[in-house]
Order: structure tokens, then sequence, then C-alpha cells
């Protein structure tokens, strides 16, 4: 009965208290120890049993042990219930054995649970403990998440709005784009129409000039005969005039024969009438005779006197005959004389007949090609008018089109000015011969209208991304026209702006040969050297309006994060060396209220030619710190500062201006894996790199508006601070390379760019009125 209830008492704390230690210490470690017997009773005799003295015991056997009381089939049969009882204690001394080393065995499995849960909980706290940070820091991070939402979400508000103003802007100036275009293209047509109507009027213009020399010699050989002509005119007039002179001699002569013939025929008819008379008379005579014949006496006197009065009329009559028979001879003599001179005269009247018709003939023919030759004159004056006409259209059509050109830039200028932004150059740089040329061209440029000359696509990955900028230069575009696109900005130095130009872009894509140019060629000098030259030009020019300038130059650079002055403080002393004569100066950067910045102790030189400045730039060249990488071999190894600063006085108008130029070549972005730099390079590399990223969170700063744009993170940042952030004109020229193993760094520059053409840094201001008071010390 003892060891029964002693069984008994000892069930809860032990098989199932021994069950649960052994499921928490399965727990514990995770694994899958022994079960709660109650709760399998099917479970395996290995996985729930257990052994004791060479006797295994189930769960079944422990707890019929536990449970049942030995019972006797007979309970007067003492024998049989003696034997059962011992055997029953004998099990139960074999379990409480069981149970001893179950409950050793239990002990070392509890002191170990409790290790282990010990080292559980620590881990638990320390979980907890670190949950508890992280939900604290979580907490903070979704609170400054909250705030950074609420901006970003009023960023994205103004911002939306500003780029649907931008939009507007962009949609209006595409307009006034498409309209100048359009009008550059009318005026491009009529130019090509003008030209092909100045080509054919100019192969008219030949042709009628051939014409009119042919004419000429045409006009001269008539010429020529013409003076034969008139000369023979002359002596066939001189000859006539002589006939007519003979001929009128023998009119006159034959009109006095005629005279004295009318009076000799008047007398022969008088004569002849007197005759009549007489032969009537002597008829009436005769009949009288014949009257009188009767009266014979009388008749015969009277016949006698009548005879005599008929011999005295005969005689008369023989002499009228004689007379009238000479008379007709000298007539007949005087006719034939007058014929002849009459037929003479006539031969003679139809020779000058004939050679007045001649003369006329040549006359008229005279007459009508000098009528052809001044309708000809008359066609080429006409022509030559018109070929005017067209020059002076074509030469109003192409300063149409240049001034539209102009008016574009200038509308595009003030727009950008207006908005206040940075403008963005691209340049593609030709392929050189050690550029790769393995994976065909990564570089396209869009021809529609509004991205025409604007444009770049660029294939990267088998992705196109496009971009667009001010102005992109292909590999063809020369120094020249480089030049021509920012000459206005270089201009308004002149005009009391602060300029700044600089050029970004991957190691060897061509920053340099843009900024300076390839020394010793003259067509390709690069923008500072034609920029001093217009400037000085300019200056020259102005002098006439009364304006005087007074300009001096500084040269910098800023390598491995130091400032270094490019120019010999005292030009007598030019062979000190650099690091000697650098070595004790600050070269610190202030920036004044009037968003001047000077650098200390840095050497400012007076010039007053472009070739003075040629001088220093050829001496800050060779200064400057340049070395070869695996991607140029004449890789600038610093970003190099120019600054020209412009004072200019007019006398006539009290006019003051203050001008500042900014030319930057910036040192080359580049990949540490792909230079190859190491030791002083790989410094230098990442210095680089580090003033680039600084320039570049400058621009992400400003192109997000945000409060604190940092400035100060590099001494280049610090440096441009006032053409970044103020109301300077700045122009970014992005160099590309188009070798496709530049692929990725090409994209970045042109995303760089991007971001860079999205940035508004104020409009600019024109500094006039009173000078600073050392201007010497100030660069930009
Ligand atoms: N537009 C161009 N026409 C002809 N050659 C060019 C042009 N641009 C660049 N090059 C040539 O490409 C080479 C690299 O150019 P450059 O030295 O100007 O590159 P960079 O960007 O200044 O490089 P780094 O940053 O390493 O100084 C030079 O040999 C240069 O003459």
């Amino acid at each position: 009965m003892v060891g029964t209830a002693m069984v008994k008492g000892s069930h809860p704390a032990g098989v199932n208290g021994v069950v649960k230690l052994r499921q928490a210490f399965s727990v514990v470690n995770g694994g899958g120890g022994a079960q709660d017997p109650s709760s399998n009773g099917s479970a395996p005799a290995s996985n729930a049993g257990s052994e004791c003295g060479g006797v295994e015991f189930s769960r079944e056997d422990v707890a019929g042990l536990l449970n049942e009381k030995p019972k006797a089939k007979n309970k007067f049969n003492y024998k049989e219930r003696c034997e059962n009882m011992s055997d029953y204690v004998k099990r139960l001394r074999q379990c409480v054995k069981w149970f001893q080393e179950v409950e050793a065995g239990y002990a070392q499995e509890q002191s170990r649970l409790r290790l282990a849960l010990d080292s559980a909980e620590r881990r638990l706290e320390e979980i907890e403990l670190c949950s508890k940070n992280k939900e604290e820091e979580l907490r903070c991070v979704i609170v400054e998440l909250r705030k950074n939402l609420a901006s970003a979400q009023e960023k994205l508000a103004r911002e939306e709005a500003e780029r649907l103003a931008a939009v507007d802007s962009l949609v209006k100036e595409k307009e006034a784009r498409l309209t100048s275009e359009k009008a550059l293209a009318s005026v491009s047509e009529d130019l090509a129409k003008a030209q092909q109507e100045l080509s054919s009027s100019n192969q008219r213009l030949a042709a009628v000039n051939d014409m009119y020399k042919r004419l000429q010699e045409y006009n001269t050989s008539l010429q020529e005969y013409n003076c034969s002509l008139q000369l023979d005119l002359n002596t066939t007039s001189e000859n006539s005039k002589r006939c007519e002179k003979e001929k009128a001699a023998v009119m006159e002569e034959l009109s006095g024969v005629r005279v004295h013939y009318n009076s000799i025929h008047e007398q022969f008819t008088t004569l002849k009438a007197s005759h009549d008379e007489a032969l009537k008379q002597k008829e009436a005579l005769a009949s009288e005779a014949a009257c009188l014949r009767g009266d014979l006496h009388q008749v015969r006197d009277e016949r006698d006197r009548h005879r005599g009065q008929a011999e005295v009329l005969t005689e008369e009559v023989t002499k009228y005959k004689e007379y009238t028979g000479r008379s007709a001879a000298e007539l007949g003599t005087l006719t034939i004389k007058s014929n002849e001179l009459e037929a003479k005269c006539l031969s003679q009247s139809e020779e000058i007949k004939e050679l007045l018709e001649k003369l006329t003939s040549a006359e008229r023919k005279l007459e009508a090609c000098d009528l052809s030759a001044v309708e000809l004159r008359a066609e080429t004056v006409e022509q030559k008018e018109l070929i005017v006409q067209l020059q002076t259209r074509l030469s109003e059509a192409e300063f149409k089109v240049v001034e539209g050109e102009k008016l574009r830039k200038k509308l595009h200028n003030t727009i950008l000015e207006l908005k206040g932004n940075i403008r963005v150059f691209c340049r593609v740089r030709p392929l050189l011969p050690e550029d790769s040329r393995s994976e065909g061209k990564i570089l396209s440029y869009p021809t529609s209208l509004d991205a025409q000359g604007r444009g770049i696509d660029i294939l990267q990955n088998g992705q196109k991304h496009s971009f667009q900028f001010d102005k992109v230069f292909t590999p063809e575009a020369s120094q020249e026209d480089v030049f021509v696109e920012i000459s206005q900005l270089v201009q308004s130095a002149l005009d009391g702006y602060k300029v700044c130009i600089f050029a970004y872009g991957q190691t060897g894509s061509g920053k340099t040969y843009t900024m300076m140019g390839r020394p010793g060629y003259a067509d390709e000098k690069g923008l500072i050297p034609r920029s001093l030259e217009q400037i000085f030009q300019t200056k020259q020019s102005l002098k006439s309006q009364g304006w005087s300038y007074e300009m001096q130059v500084s040269m910098l650079e800023i390598y491995n994060e130091t400032i270094r002055d490019l120019l010999p403080s005292n030009r007598s002393n030019q062979d000190l060396s650099r690091t000697e004569n650098s070595a004790s100066k600050q070269y610190a950067i202030k920036h004044d209220p009037n968003g001047n910045t000077h650098v200390s102790d840095l050497t400012i030189v007076d010039v007053r030619s472009s070739k003075e400045v040629s001088y220093l730039l050829n001496h800050a060249a060779h200064s400057r710190s340049v070395g070869k990488t695996q991607m140029n071999e004449q890789s600038s190894r610093s970003h190099f500062v120019f600054t020209l600063r412009i004072s200019g006085v007019n006398e006539s108008t009290e006019q003051q201006v203050q001008g500042v130029l900014n030319l930057i070549d910036l040192a080359g972005s580049e990949r540490l894996s792909k230079s190859g730099s190491t030791g002083d390079r790989l410094k230098e590399t990442q210095a680089i790199n580090k003033s680039l990223s600084s320039l570049s969170d400058v621009f992400f700063a400003l192109a997000k508006k945000e409060d604190h744009v940092p400035f100060r993170n590099s001494k280049l940042t610090y440096l441009l601070q006032p053409c970044l952030g103020g109301d300077a004109k700045t122009l970014m020229f992005v160099n590309v390379s188009p070798d496709s193993t530049s692929g990725g760094e090409s994209l970045c520059s042109l995303r760089f760019a991007a971001r860079v053409n999205a940035c508004e840094i104020g409009v600019p201001r024109r500094q006039t009125g009173a000078r600073a008071p050392d201007p010497r010390l100030s660069i930009g």
C-alpha cells in the first residue's frame, strides 16, 4: 500500500513532469524528443519507453503499474495473493529504480534545460532590445519618410505646376520655333528659287552678253560698211550735185531756148496768120482781081501793085521760110542736146535713185540693227536690273535667314534667361584611330523638326535613350561652328554679365580640345583663344563709342582638392618652381555680398591684347597637371579655371560695366576599373571623381530646389557658387565620345547633362555702376 501510495503520489510530478520537461527540452532544443504519453498512446516504444535494470518499461507498463492494484482471483488464496504482491512489489521496486534513474536523468536534463532557458531568455532579451531599437529607428524613419512624403508631394505638386508651365512655354516655344522654321523654310525656298533664277539669269546674261558681243561685232562691221557707203554716197552726191548743176544749167539753157522758140513760134504764128491773112487778102485780091479783071485797067494797075506786093510778100515768105528753116535746125540741135542732157540727167538721177535706195536700205538696216542693239541693250539693262533685284532679294533673303536665326537664338536665350536655366550644349568628338569600332555606332541624331540639331540618341545594352539639349554638335562640327554658337554669350561679358562656360565629360571625350584646341593648329583653336580674340576685337571697335576697357586675367587649377596658381606671380622670376612659389600661399576662396569671388594670393595679370593672353595660356598649359592614363595620352588631372575680369567705362555716357568670363576645363570623370590607375594616379582619380560627384550633388539640389545646396563640399563647387547658384549666364558643354566601349560613361554624362539642363539658377544680372574697391582680387 505504501508503495502504491508513493507511486500514486509521484505520478503527476513524476511521469507527466518528466514528460513536460522533456517536451520543454525538446522545444528549447528545437528537436522532436519525447511526447506526452497521454497525447499519443501509440507512439513507438523506443520513443516513449526507457530501460531500467535490464527491464524495459513501456508507458503502458508504467501506467498499468501505477493505476492497477494487484488482484487475486480468490481473495482467500493468500499464497497467490502473496505471490502477486511480491511480484507487484518487485515490479514496483524496479519501477522505483527506473524512476530514480529517470529522475537523475531528468535532473541533468533540467539543469541543461535551465541553462538553455537562460541563454534563450538572454537571447530573447537581446532580441527584444534589438527589436525595440529597430522599432524606434523605424518609427523615426517612418516619421521622416512621412515628412519627406509630404514635402515630396508638395514638391511634386509644385514641379507638376512648373512642368505644366514649362510644357506650355515649351509648346509656345515649339510653335514659335515651328513658325520661324516655316518662315526659314519659305525663305530658304525663296532663296533657292532666287538662286535658281539668279543662275538662269546669269546664264541668260551670259547668252545675252555673248549675243551683245556678236551684235557689237556685227554693228562694228555694219558701221564700217556704213562708212564705206557714206564715202560712196558722198562721192555720188558730189557727182549728183555736179550733175544737178549741169542739169540746172542745161535746163536754164533749155528754158531760154524754149522762150526763144516760143517767141519764134509766136512770130511764126503771127507770120503765118499774117500769111494766112495775106493769102486771104491774096484770095480776096485774086477775087478782087477776078472781079476787077473786068475792070482791067484798073485792075492791071492794081494787079501790078498787087504783084509787087505779092513779090514783096513772097520774098518775105521766103525770108520767113529761110528763117523758119534755120530756127528748126537750131531747135533740133538744141532739142537733141537737151534730150542728151535729159537722158544723162535721167541716167544720173536713176543712178542717184539707185544709190539713194541703197543708202536708204543700208540706213534702214542700220536703223534695224540700232533698234535691235537698243532693244538688246534695254533687255540687258532689264536683265541686269532683274539680276540686281534678284541679288537684292537674295541678300535680303539671306539677311532674313541670318536675322531669323539671330532672332530665334535671341528668343531662345531670352526664354532661357527668363527661366534662369543653365544652357547645355552637347559635343560629340569624332572617332579616333585608337577607338574601338567593334560594336558599330551607338550615337545617332534625330532629324525630326523639333529635335534636329538639338537631339541625341544613345544605344546602350540594346535600349535607346533620347536626350535633348540646347544644341548638339555632331563630330563634323568644327571649332568655328562651336564658337559661333557661344560668341553672343562671350559678348555679354563685355556688356557686364558674369559668364561661365565649362566642359564636362568622360576622360578623353574632347573637353580640352573644345576649350583650348589643338596647339599649333590655327583652325583648331579652342573656345578660350577664340573668345579672347573676339573680346579684344570688340573692345577695339567699341572705342569709337567711347568705351574703354581694362582686363585682368587669372588662371588656377584645382588638383587633389588643392588650388594652384598657374600664372607666375613675378614675370621676371618665372623659373621659380611652382610648388616653391605657391607653398606659402593660402588661396582661400571668399565670396563677397555682390556675388564676386576672391581667391587670396592668386596672381592677377593686366592684359591688353589677345597675344598677351595667349602667352599666359601657354604658360598655364605647361604648368597644368597632366598625365597619361589608359583612356587618354594627355589627360588633364585637374580642373582648370580661366578667369577674365572686364571693367568697362564709357566717358561720354559715364556708364560703367563689370563683366566676368570664366572658362573651365574640368578634369575627366573616369571609372577606376577602366582607368587602370594606381598610386598617385589613383589618388588623383579619386579626388577628381569626388569633386565631380560634389558638382553632381549641387546640380541635384538645384534641380530639386532644395533649401540647402552643398556648394561647400568641394573647392570646385565653392569656387563656382556664384555661377551655379547666382545671377550668371552659365553654359555647360557635355563632351561625349562616340566609342562604343564608352557607352556607359557617355550615358552617365548625358544623364548628368539632362539634370543640369533642368536646373534653374536664377536670372542673369548685369553688373553696372561703381567699380569694386579692389577688382584685382576678384575672379568672378
Ligand atoms: N572635335 C574633335 N576633333 C578632333 N579631335 C578631337 C576632338 N575632340 C577631341 N579630339 C581628340 O581626342 C583626344 C582626347 O581629347 P581631349 O584631350 O580634349 O579629351 P579630354 O576630355 O580633355 O580628356 P581628359 O579629361 O583626360 O583631359 C585628343 O587627341 C584630341 O585631339
